[in-house]
């Protein structure tokens, strides 16, 4: 019986079961052992599976699958836990670790106190893609920014960005109350997405701090989406409503996300590392 070793972590409750190939194989689908793995019930439970792999750009290279088993380019919460897991368990012997992503590479810093405990980890997201081929969605323009979706005969107003992986941010009066199971689901796989999407519902408190939940592609409604948050403040701007640095109160707890002005988004934020664990294969 083969057995895969794991380690089990979350950020702000998006969780995955973390899996350390620097030095071993995984076999066969991907995609099918990430939809085992992430069952709720049947497996070990998860929104996604991130493995961890060596790299000829950076210092480790991250694959993500979803639950569903399809694979994105880029995971927010997941790269703050590989960070802190590949520092902890002293992969790298340095803070800084760089990250190969299906979306380029990303620079990582863990945050350390005065004892040597990681008290959070800082990412550069890179740069948003605002062009509507580049998302992708199918709307005009250069960006697609507060323009109407069909959505079954009524008109949505979305704003398209994205951060490696696509969203489709939408502002609401309140998130508590927000469509994210019905309006989600649709959005997720409509048809203006040949990718998919990602879907936001933003509440904006004030410039410098919203509330948002996320029904994420390939994994349905999540705790926490770092993506989506970087998104989410980049729609923000783009649509007058919040400042560069903000603060986002997802369901499982807060980013700040600063959109500075080299153009590179910066996301801060938590991860934890929940238990270790064998899988049966
Ligand atoms: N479901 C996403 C990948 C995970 C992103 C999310 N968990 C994050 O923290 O950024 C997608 O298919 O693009």
């Amino acid at each position: 019986m083969n057995l895969m070793n794991f380690i089990k972590m979350h950020g702000l409750g998006n969780d995955f079961v973390m899996v350390n190939l620097m030095q071993e194989e995984l076999p066969g689908d991907l995609a099918a052992l990430a939809r085992k793995v992430c069952h709720r019930h049947y497996g070990i439970g998860a929104d996604g599976m991130i493995l961890i792999l060596p790299s000829e750009q950076a210092d480790v290279k991250m694959r993500i699958i979803n639950s569903d088993g399809s694979e994105a380019e880029m995971c927010g919460n997941g790269i703050r836990c590989l960070a802190k897991l590949v520092y902890e368990y002293k992969l790298v012997q340095t803070p800084f670790i760089t990250v190969e992503t299906l979306a380029g590479i990303m620079g990582t810093e863990v945050i350390l106190d005065a004892g040597d405990q990681v008290q959070g980890i800082k990412v550069d997201m890179g740069e948003p893609r605002l062009l509507p081929e580049s998302v992708p969605v199918l709307l005009p323009g250069k960006q697609a920014v507060a323009q109407g979706l069909n959505v079954d005969g009524n008109r949505v107003e979305v704003t398209a960005v994205s951060m490696g992986n696509p969203h489709c941010v939408i502002f609401v009066p309140d998130a508590a109350a927000a469509p994210v199971t019905t309006l989600g689901p649709i959005l997720e796989k409509h048809p203006a997405f040949p990718a998919k999407t990602n879907v936001e519902f933003v509440e904006i408190i004030n410039p410098g701090e919203v509330k948002m939940r996320i029904w994420e592609r390939g994994a349905q409604e999540t705790m926490a989406c770092g993506t989506g948050a970087c998104a989410v403040i980049v729609a923000g701007v783009l649509n007058n409503k919040t400042q560069r640095e903000a603060v986002v109160h997802l369901k499982g707890g807060d980013l700040k996300i600063h959109w500075a002005d080299n153009n590179h988004v910066f996301m801060t934020g938590p991860a934890v590392v929940v238990f270790e664990g064998r899988y049966f294969l």
